[in-house]
C-alpha cells in the first residue's frame, strides 16, 4: 500500500492559529511524549523525536494549516509560546467535528484524552444549535458518560449500525495511517464502532506519528480471562509477532502502567495484554489476522486499512493526511 497523502481538499480546513487566536486556551502541566510514555509504557523504547523524525514516509506531503503557537498577554507585552500537548489535542478534536460532523448524522465517539475534546465540541455545537439531530454511538462507558453529561443523544450499533463518521484518537500512526489503539483499554468497542463508519477520522498530536508500529507503544490485545496465561503463551508463538513480550495489564484499564495488583478489566469484562516490541512489526495485517485467529483473543489494537483521514497537530500547525 502506498503511503498516505495529503489532499488539497484536506488543506482547506480551519488552521490552528485561527481558533487559538479566538481565545481558546487549554493549559496543561503535562509535557509531551515523555509523560505519555511513562503513563502508558515504562518498558517501551522512546518514540521518535518531533519534526523530521516523525515517521513521515519520503514523498509524503503534509499541509501545514496554521501555526500552533499560543499568544498570551503578559502585562503590556504579547508573548508567543508553543502549544501544550493538551492544546494540540484540543485543536484536532475541535477541527474534526467542525470539518466532518453535519446535522442529521450518526457519529461514532472515540475514547481517550484526544477524543474527549471532540465529544466536548459536539456537545458545544448541539447546545449552541449549530448542530442538530445528531445521534452518537460511544466507544466506552467513559465516553458514554461524558456524552450524557453534555446532552448528546446516544444509541448503540444494535439500532444504528450505519455511521456517517467516527472520530477517535490513536496511540501510534504509521506512514500508511495504520494505527495502534487501545492504550485506553477500549479497543474492542472502538473497532466494532469504527468499522461501521463511512469515514473514520483519526485525531492525534504529532508525538503519535511513527515510522513503524510496535516499538514506540505496546500493542494492546483484549483476551478473555479464562486461561489467559495460556492465551498469552499462544500469542507469543505467533510468527508475525515474533519477538514480542506479552505483559498482562494490571490496575487501571485506561492505561498500561502497572498501577495495581489485579488484572485490568475492560468494559466487556475481559483482560488486556500489552505486546512489547523492540523492533517494528514487519506485517501489521498478518499480525492482526494471526491474533484474530487465536482462540481466546477478542480483538487487538492494530487498526489497519481503516483510516479515512488523520488530523495531526504539531508545533508547526495542523496537517491532514488522507489514506
Ligand atoms: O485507543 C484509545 C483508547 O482505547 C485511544 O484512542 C488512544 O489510547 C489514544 O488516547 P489519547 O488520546 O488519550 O492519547
Amino acid at each position: 500500500m502506498a503511503p498516505a497523502k495529503t489532499s488539497s481538499a484536506a488543506m482547506l480546513g480551519l488552521g490552528a492559529a485561527g481558533w487559538l487566536s479566538s481565545g481558546s486556551l487549554f493549559v496543561s502541566p503535562t509535557p509531551p511524549r515523555a509523560a505519555e510514555l511513562s503513563r502508558y509504557a515504562p518498558q517501551a523504547t522512546a518514540a521518535p523525536a518531533a519534526g523530521a523524525s516523525q515517521g513521515f514516509a519520503p514523498g509524503v506531503r503534509c499541509s501545514i494549516l496554521g501555526v500552533a503557537a499560543v499568544t498570551v498577554a503578559a502585562g503590556a507585552r504579547r508573548v508567543a509560546r508553543r502549544a501544550t500537548q493538551d492544546e494540540l489535542k484540543k485543536q484536532v478534536g475541535y477541527k474534526a467535528v467542525d470539518d466532518y460532523v453535519k446535522s442529521g448524522t450518526v457519529i461514532g465517539l472515540g475514547t481517550g484524552s484526544t477524543a474527549a475534546f471532540a465529544v466536548e465540541r459536539v456537545g458545544q455545537l448541539l447546545k449552541s444549535g449549530e448542530l442538530k439531530d445528531i445521534i452518537a454511538i460511544p466507544t466506552s462507558i467513559r465516553t458514554k458518560e461524558q456524552a450524557e453529561s453534555l446532552g448528546i443523544p446516544l444509541a448503540t450499533l444494535d439500532t444504528h449500525s450505519d455511521l456517517d463518521v467516527a472520530i477517535d484518537g490513536a496511540d501510534e500512526v504509521d506512514p500508511n495511517l495504520n494505527l495502534v489503539k487501545g492504550g485506553g483499554g477500549a479497543l474492542f468497542r472502538e473497532k466494532i464502532v469504527e468499522m461501521c463508519a463511512k469515514k473514520f477520522i483519526v485525531i492525534v498530536d504529532e508525538s503519535k506519528m511513527c515510522g513503524g508500529l510496535g516499538p514506540g507503544f505496546p500493542i494492546p490485545v483484549e483476551i478473555v480471562p479464562f486461561c489467559h496465561e495460556h492465551t498469552m503463551r499462544e500469542i507469543a508463538k505467533l510468527p508475525a509477532l515474533a519477538g514480542c513480550k506479552p505483559v498482562l495489564r494490571l490496575g487501571d484499564v485506561a492505561n498500561n502502567k502497572p498501577d495495581g495488583d489485579k488484572p485490568a478489566v475492560t468494559d466487556n469484562s475481559n483482560y488486556i495484554v500489552d505486546l512489547v516490541f523492540e523492533t517494528p512489526i514487519k506485517d501489521a495485517v498478518a499480525a492482526g489476522e494471526q491474533l484474530k485467529n487465536t482462540v481466546g483473543v477478542v480483538d487487538h489494537g492494530l487498526f489497519t486499512g481503516m483510516t479515512t483521514a488523520c488530523i495531526i497537530a504539531g508545533s508547526d500547525g495542523i496537517s491532514v493526511k488522507e489514506a
